[in-house]
């Protein structure tokens, strides 16, 4: 019996990974995929062509690069349609509107009218019953000093570079982000409590929160149906 039967995790499953910088989203979207052996969907950062120039200056760059992940998550969402799901997905594309663009909005290096289209092509896009959203989403937490010391250690110069106040500032927000998260079920996970990176990997622990999430979701959106 494979770990996807063991743990009554549907062939057809997307599950999404959510938290913020460098809490381990990356890790975890491998770990999952191998065990369950689903399709990933990554973040590309390093042929991103605005990230860096964005963390250069946000206020120049910032509406560019919002457009510019839309337009990939909006892709890569379209290719787990055509495979008919199996996947693990690296960041949500509700965290680019819901965290990112509103914080930059909020802060003035993003423009009302910049926010006002950016949101307004969002919408358009994601929020309709014709967007298939995740079956699961995790949502990775852990101390503000633990993330911090991981970007660090990570050592993308560009994120290395940035004030301390910006990772505070997206930290507290997730907090927020998540308590008041509704477009799909949540599966709430702590990095002190799992670390993939022990001898002991707690992978099997995390599988059997996951099929239980997902078998209560399933359930609960067929009795939605049925209504
Ligand atoms: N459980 C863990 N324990 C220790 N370090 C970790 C763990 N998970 C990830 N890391 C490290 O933290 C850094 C950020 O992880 P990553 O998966 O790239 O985060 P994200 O995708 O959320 O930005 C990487 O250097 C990674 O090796
Ligand atoms: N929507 C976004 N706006 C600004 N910056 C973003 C957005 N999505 C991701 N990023 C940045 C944050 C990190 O520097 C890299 C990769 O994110 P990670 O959490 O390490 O996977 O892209």
């Amino acid at each position: 019996m494979n770990l996807r039967e063991k743990y009554h995790i549907p062939n057809d499953s997307v599950i999404t990974i959510a938290g913020t910088v460098g809490v381990g989203k990356s890790t975890m979207t491998k770990a999952l995929a191998q065990a369950l052996d689903f399709k990933t969907s990554f973040e590309k950062v390093d042929t991103n062509p605005y990230l860096e120039k964005f963390y250069d200056d946000f206020e120049r760059w910032s509406f560019h690069l919002q457009v510019y992940f839309l337009a990939e998550r909006f892709k890569e969402q379209k290719k787990i349609f055509e495979y008919g799901g199996g996947f693990v997905q690296d960041r949500s594309i509700y965290e680019d509107t819901g965290i990112f663009a509103k914080m930059h909005f909020d802060k003035g290096t993003m423009s009302p009218t910049d926010y006002e289209t950016y949101t307004n092509l969002f919408d358009a896009m994601v929020m309709t019953p014709y967007f298939p959203h995740p079956d699961l989403l995790i949502y990775l937490e852990g101390s503000f000093d633990e993330i911090v010391s991981r970007i660090q250690e990570r050592g993308r110069d560009m994120e290395k570079s940035t004030p301390i106040s910006y990772w505070e500032e997206m930290y507290n927000r997730y907090t927020t982000w998540i308590d008041n998260f509704n477009a799909c079920p949540i599966l709430r996970i702590n990095i002190s409590d799992y670390d993939l990176m022990q001898d002991e990997n707690p992978i099997e622990q995390i599988l059997e929160k996951v099929g239980r999430s997902l078998q209560h979701s399933r359930r609960y959106t067929r009795r939605e149906l049925a209504r």
